[in-house]
């Protein structure tokens, strides 16, 4: 059945979920801050900043009125960076309208108060407005989804219906949508891996080989699974499409902007500078802050993480982290494998 729905931030995912919607004959209004965004979708049907050489569909509008996307919407999907989540919800509320569900699609812990982004969104008052949120996750990037490549995602809620009520909004034949009861675990997944990909890139531009990106991939997937369960995710999602399935989409794609960024750090660039250049958000690096700090919170030990955050936030050369890690004790692949065992 057609809805009207709106979607909450026009960057790359934004842009490429209104696609789908639309192309599923939904009637989408996409919400995006500046002016000369808006007439470039509406007159010529393009996004060149975000999704470049690609034509957007007819029955997708943009608008820089926040109020009117919000009436427009039956359904709501809200996709910015992680960062402007909370004041995105808190204009939300600001307006007298709810809705049946609330879907977001980023993928990020915020820093200091170390929330995942449905426990941010809660934070700022989502319940005012929804009595539902719905996470979707997975190995999808813009440019692939836009161009009607096949992909799979997964949605996830506290209940069945909103979860359910997500994948037939979105599923199409080229979107194939799961659900996954597992929210704590889907968040856990889509926003950790951003990390493992800043250290991959990093990797590959200091010119390490398949040897070095495979052992960050499969120890990054460990440290992901060892603090996601500890905070009450299942371990078997980290197996799923928005664990293992995205970690590898984006450890192993030139499309990620967190895999070119630590590509660019390993060839000496300094942060800044490659923020810049990038123009679009780099969750990981954020994330790499958060996860540090989460673990220090409770006690888990996440080595690659830790390297990682040494080199961007303390100044720490590559090499000489590279080197900490391969230098660390001696250990066990998986920690209970040998029981008795203590050294
Ligand atoms: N790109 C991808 O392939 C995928 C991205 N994601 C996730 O989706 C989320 C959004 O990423 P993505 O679309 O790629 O990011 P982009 O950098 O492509 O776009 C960011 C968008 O957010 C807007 N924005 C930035 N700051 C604010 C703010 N303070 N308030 C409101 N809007 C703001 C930008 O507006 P403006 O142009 O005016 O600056 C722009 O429309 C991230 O969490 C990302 O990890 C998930 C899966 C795939
Ligand atoms: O999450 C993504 C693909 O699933 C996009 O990753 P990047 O933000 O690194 O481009």
């Amino acid at each position: 059945m057609s809805q009207n729905v709106t979607v909450l931030g026009a960057g790359s995912w934004g842009t490429a979920l209104a696609m789908v919607l639309a192309d599923n004959g939904h009637r989408v209004k996409l919400w995006a801050r500046r002016n000369e965004q808006v007439d470039e979708i509406n007159h010529k049907h393009t996004n060149n900043k975000y999704l470049p050489s690609v034509t957007l569909p007819k029955n997708l509008e943009a608008t820089t009125s926040f109020e009117e996307a919000i009436e427009h919407g039956d359904a709501l999907l809200i996709s910015v960076p992680t960062s402007a989540m909370r004041e995105t919800v808190a204009s939300l509320v600001n307006i007298n309208k709810s809705f049946p569900y609330v879907i977001h699609a980023s993928k990020g812990i915020e820093p200091d108060s170390l929330l995942r982004v449905s426990e941010v969104m809660l934070d700022a008052g989502i319940d005012q407005v929804t009595n539902g949120i719905v996470c979707l996750s997975g190995p999808s990037h813009a440019e692939e989804v836009a161009k009607r490549q096949p992909t799979t995602v997964t949605v996830s809620s506290e209940t069945y219906d909103d979860a359910k009520a997500a994948q037939d909004l979105f599923n199409n034949q080229h979107f194939r949508v799961y659900t996954n009861e597992d929210m704590v675990g889907v968040e856990f997944g889509g926003s950790l891996k951003n990390v493992i990909a800043l250290a991959v890139g990093l990797a590959e531009g200091l010119g390490f080989g398949d040897n070095a990106k495979s052992a960050i991939m499969t120890r990054g997937l460990a440290e992901i699974t060892r603090l996601g369960t500890h905070l009450g995710a299942k371990p078997l999602t980290f197996s799923g499409l928005s664990g293992l399935g995205d970690l590898i989409a984006t450890c192993t794609s030139k499309h990620s902007r967190n895999w070119r960024a630590g590509y660019q750090l390993g060839r000496g660039k300094a942060l800044e500078t490659v923020l810049h250049e990038m123009g679009m958000v780099v969750e990981g690096v954020k994330t790499t802050r958060a996860m540090q700090q989460l673990a220090d919170r409770e006690g888990i030990e996440v080595p690659i993480t830790s390297a990682l955050y040494d080199v961007v936030f303390n100044h720490q050369q590559p090499e000489s982290a590279s080197e900490q890690l391969m230098g660390r004790l001696k250990k066990n692949e998986q920690e209970d494998f040998y029981p008795n065992v203590t050294d």
